[in-house]
């Protein structure tokens, strides 16, 4: 009887196929597939650290509220300070002045009365120490001697042989993933490389999940780190926070969010919140009065926005690949710029449809901001639509290094001799940020020879330090980067400027 009953049972059993592990795999979202492989990557890339960068990019990120110069700007500022929100340029300017070697030049006037008292108030009361764990060293320390990237460079063609030599498709996932390991192992305990060598690391010569499975001995071009270029890189020369623009955030550890923008009395909004990390490319590209502005990739156009209420730009050209993306450009605009139609498009704002690669404006710009796409490492865990982790967006999620430095390298074209771009990411990926710097550096001298300047804006950063976490420079090679952090959940960013010489 019993036997009659469990044969009945079992093929209701097997109907219920919720437990079996083929169907469990394949119902592996694209965020789950973003989480694996960022465990993996990133695991071996920040060491111990990256459990606290995973919590927070788990958890919502913080913005920074930037007020509309073009409706009741006063009565939102007051708003803000009434909440508890600082004000990003005081805070900065005060940072500034405290700082050992500060600059010479006087320091521009600060607000008055109550704000200023309390933000003073707000710099005693955070340990200076903090700053100065972040950035142990002055600017000029901390840049790299060329010596030092010789000795750099030699490692890292070095280790590129060796991953070289690991590509075997042969050989079983199991078995590299555990050769992998042991090598991310020895990266982490190995004092020469240091767990957040980011400069050092080599991509694993696999990607988790057989559909994922891809050589990629062919991209190796593309990590390729031999320095066939005159390397320079130099300290930013001091950095003035533009004095129209008023960004304010909350200070780090203090969570509170922002009331949502409304309409002000011109029938613009009052502010634009974004993340606080997105605000540094933009403003550390320091536009200034009347200079002509190239936001390669600017959809939907929030640091095309923060370029614009500066007031400094003649004009920004906001160029984008994808028609329904450009669109959403306009609309920001029209939302916060008053009057848009008769006052700034076509004038102050000119919007375009283009690739950025191919663009043929040679030599027409002072600055360039190329926010390139990437791995938008915080929205690939959290949202399943459009995710560059789906299967089926593999390829294009592998040439994204390709596709960067393409757009990096014709934008170094389409500056100014004399000019300046920043090239930035929202990813974390050393591939995507230094790598690709460092290849389109290479191609620009070999296939057109323009020679570049890295501008290295340590010093500037150390002003922010307050608000930021910031990766420690000694583990990057030519630019910055945000680090996503509990207490203070902006980023991740990466950004690093770069003048193209007389
Ligand atoms: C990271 S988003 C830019 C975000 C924008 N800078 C902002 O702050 O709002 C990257 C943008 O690059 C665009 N894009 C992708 N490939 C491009 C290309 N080849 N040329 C120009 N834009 C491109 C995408 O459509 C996307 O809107």
């Amino acid at each position: 009887m019993l036997r009659q009953r469990s044969i009945f049972y079992l093929p209701r059993r097997f109907k219920h196929k919720k437990d079996h592990w083929s169907v469990v795999e394949k119902k592996k979202h694209p965020v789950d597939r973003a989480l694996s492989n960022f465990d993996d990557f990133y695991g071996s890339v920040f060491g111990n650290r990256w459990r606290g960068i995973r919590a927070a990019l788990l958890t919502e990120h913080k913005y920074i509220a930037l007020v509309n110069n073009f409706g009741d700007t006063e009565k939102t500022c007051e708003e803000l300070e009434l909440e508890g929100a600082i004000n990003v340029r005081l805070l900065y300017n005060i940072t500034k002045e405290r700082l050992p070697n500060g600059p010479s030049r006087e320091v521009p006037e600060l607000g008055k009365g109550s704000v200023d008292t309390k933000l003073r108030g707000f710099i005693r009361q955070q340990e200076e120490q903090e700053i100065a764990s972040i950035y142990p060293k002055s600017a000029e320390e901390v840049a790299p001697s060329l010596a030092e990237i010789q000795f750099r460079d030699e490692h890292q063609t070095q280790n590129i042989a060796q991953a070289g030599e690991h590509v075997d498709p042969k050989k079983s996932l199991t078995e590299t993933i555990k050769e992998d390991s042991e090598i991310d192992l020895q990266r982490i305990v190995d004092p020469e490389y240091g767990s957040g060598a980011l400069h050092d690391f080599v991509p694993a010569n696999r990607i988790k999940g057989m559909e994922d499975w891809i050589p990629e001995s062919e991209h190796y071009k593309y990590y390729s780190n031999t320095t066939d270029f005159p390397l320079a890189i130099e300290p930013e020369e001091e950095f003035i926070f533009p004095e129209n623009l008023q960004l304010y955030s909350y200070e780090k550890g203090n969570c509170s969010l922002f009331a949502k923008p409304k309409k002000s009395q011109t029938g613009v909004l009052t502010h634009f919140l974004m993340d606080g990390a997105s605000v540094l490319p933009a403003l550390l590209l320091d536009v200034k009065y009347g200079e002509r502005v190239l936001d390669a990739c600017a959809a939907p156009g929030g640091k095309s926005l923060l370029m614009l209420q500066t007031l400094h730009p003649d004009i920004v050209i906001c160029n984008d690949i994808q028609e329904s993306r450009t669109n959403r450009i306009k609309r920001i605009m029209d939302q916060y710029l008053f009057d848009y139609e008769e006052k700034w498009h076509g004038k102050r704002i000119l919007i375009t449809q283009g690739d950025a690669r191919v663009l043929e404006d040679y030599e027409l710009y002072d600055k360039i901001l190329v926010d390139v796409p990437c791995t938008t490492d915080r929205h690939s865990l959290m949202e399943n639509d459009n995710n560059i982790f789906k299967p089926s967006r593999v390829k294009e999620r592998l040439r994204l290094p390709e596709m960067q430095s393409a757009i990096l390298t014709n934008c170094l074209r389409l500056l100014k001799p004399g000019g300046s771009l920043m090239y930035s990411t929202c990813s974390l990926s050393p591939i995507q940020n230094d790598g690709v710097v460092h290849m389109s550096l290479q191609k620009v001298f070999s296939e057109y020879g323009i020679t570049t300047t890295v501008k290295d804006l340590s010093r500037q950063m150390k002003c922010f330090g307050h608000l930021f976490r910031f990766e420690n420079p000694k583990n990057l090679k030519y630019g910055q980067m945000v680090l996503p952090y509990l207490p203070a959940n902006f980023g991740p960013m990466y950004f690093c400027k770069i003048t193209r010489n007389e």
